[in-house]
């Protein structure tokens, strides 16, 4: 690029905007301090300028194409800019400040983030050619990619899954400059969640942003960073808070002292789901292409704990789902037999360890076989869970109810002597005896209790109480017998 060599002769410069509006506000701003000022609305009229003269500069207003950016004309532009020695200036809407890095893929692109005044448009241009383009900031990029080796780290401890997005956050929060960092995760299409900020004292988005159920639907959602890069899915770079045009956010940012904020879009899965990461900054600072390209990694290493943190919670709620079908009993609910017989053993350790009496019964619905032969066996299904809820509403909350066979039942009752075992089963016997059964005639349980003495194996209690079970049927049913020792 040819610097200009003296005042008397100004440069010259191409405008592009496709807004006529823009073009001529320009041309009359800043027509002045060019010694040629040429405004064009397309990029193939600014490539024929280039070919024909000696273009210094060339601005492109980026702000004119909300509508849609045909990134590969101005990307072949800046091919031929940079062919011609032209310098590139891009003015970018604050929400799409993702153009810059995806322009900078075609040659050197200096940037400047829109809205802008007219006169600060062209302090800008000027400067931009006097100091001939921004020069690359080796250390930025060397605290990037130390902060990137940071967090490659801070993901690698799987150990500690839950506290993975507070390690990422406090790992970008040390990048020079930065004195906040916080991950958006969108939960559900209008649940925008903080899972994680770490930065300075008394900085906090809660407390910035509002509640987190109206978050999504914000009148913010346009205009602060975090937000917008996990809602659009743009990068947003608000290099001054008042651009935003929100005066109570500007002056929410302004009295923490926060001055640029930065929302870097965050790819959970290959679909839609999404999140940013949020950073403010205490000064304005200027992003090179090689900055940019870390800050693409950043995203895509935060987007990769999101996803396994994720992944553990599902794996987790998983395991637990897996836990619970194995241990339930699927029809009535109640624990199954297997589940039966562990939580018998751990409250024969626990009575013997505390010196506590153990109480267990045995029960059976009795001639259930003609419930099933007289009304159906979904009749009898019914008449098992009513069974199951009648007897579980009569229990205490620490006496467990497991469902033994068919029909057949028991209940583990920690702190029960043998007496108030006998006590617990008429209480049962009465309660399912006193019971409507929807479609069939009332129904009698049939109850054996005993109690674990001494040093008894669990399984020989079982045995003496079941034989105890099995004397109240001969006894002639809907009785209750004590099992002897
Ligand atoms: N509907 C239904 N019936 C079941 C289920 N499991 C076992 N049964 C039935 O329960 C009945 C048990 O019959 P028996 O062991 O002869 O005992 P009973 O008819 O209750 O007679 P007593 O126990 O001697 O009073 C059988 O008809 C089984 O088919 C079940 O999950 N659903």
């Amino acid at each position: 690029m040819s610097a200009p060599s003296a005042a008397s002769s100004l440069p010259v410069a191409v405008f592009l905007s496709p807004e006529p509006a823009r073009r001529d506000a320009f041309r009359h701003g800043c027509g002045g301090r060019f010694l040629r000022l040429l405004v064009v609305e397309s990029a193939e009229q600014a490539a024929e300028l280039m070919a024909s003269e000696s273009v210094d500069l060339l601005v492109l207003e980026l702000e004119g194409y909300n509508r849609g950016l045909d990134l590969a004309a101005l990307g072949q532009l800046v091919v031929s800019a940079s062919g011609h020695n032209t310098a590139v200036l891009a003015v970018c809407p604050f929400t799409h400040a993702s153009w810059i890095p995806a322009l900078n893929r075609y040659g050197p692109v200096d940037y400047a983030i829109a809205p802008l005044l007219d006169e600060a448009m062209c302090d800008v241009a000027a400067e931009h050619l006097q100091r001939g383009g921004s020069a690359a900031t080796p250390a930025s990029l060397r605290a990037l990619l130390a902060v990137r080796t940071r967090m490659q780290d801070a993901i690698a401890d799987i150990d500690d899954l839950a506290r993975m997005p507070a390690r990422v956050c406090a790992t970008l929060a040390s990048f020079p400059g930065v004195a906040h960092a916080a991950l958006f995760e969108m939960k559900a299409s209008d649940d925008l969640q903080l899972v994680g900020q770490a930065g300075k004292d008394g900085l906090d988005m809660e407390r910035l942003l509002g509640p987190a159920a109206e978050r999504a639907r914000s009148p913010w959602r346009h205009a602060f960073p975090g937000l917008v890069a996990a809602l659009s899915g743009e990068l947003c770079l608000l290099d001054a808070p008042e651009k935003a045009g929100e005066p109570e956010l500007a002056m929410n940012l302004l009295t923490q002292d926060i001055h640029m904020v930065l929302g870097i879009p965050v790819r959970l899965s290959g679909g839609a789901e999404r999140g940013s990461i949020c950073l403010m900054f205490e000064q304005q600072h200027w992003f090179s292409p090689e900055d940019f390209a870390t800050l693409a990694a950043l995203a895509q290493l935060a987007g990769f704990a999101l996803r396994t943190a994720e992944m553990a919670r599902d794996t987790e709620q998983l395991a637990a789902q897996v836990t619970r079908l194995a241990t339930t009993d699927a029809l009535t609910g109640v624990a199954n037999r297997r589940r039966g017989e562990e939580l018998l053993m751990q409250e024969a350790r626990r009575a013997r360890r505390y010196h506590a009496p153990l109480a267990l019964i045995a029960f059976d619905i009795d001639r259930f076989r003609q419930v099933n032969d007289r009304y159906g066996h979904a009749v009898g299904d019914l008449a098992l869970r009513t069974v199951a809820a009648v007897v579980g509403g009569v229990l205490r909350s620490s006496d467990q109810l497991v469902r033994t066979g068919g029909e057949t039942f028991a209940v583990i009752a920690p702190h029960t002597s043998a007496i108030d075992g006998l006590k617990v089963a008429e209480k049962i016997r009465a309660a399912v005896a006193g019971t409507d059964f929807a479609g069939c005639d009332r129904l009698t349980i049939s109850a054996g209790v005993g109690q674990l003495t001494g040093d008894e194996d669990p399984d020989k209690l079982t045995l003496r109480v079941d034989a105890a079970l099995a004397r109240a049927k001969r006894a002639g049913r809907n009785c209750v017998e004590l099992a002897m020792s």
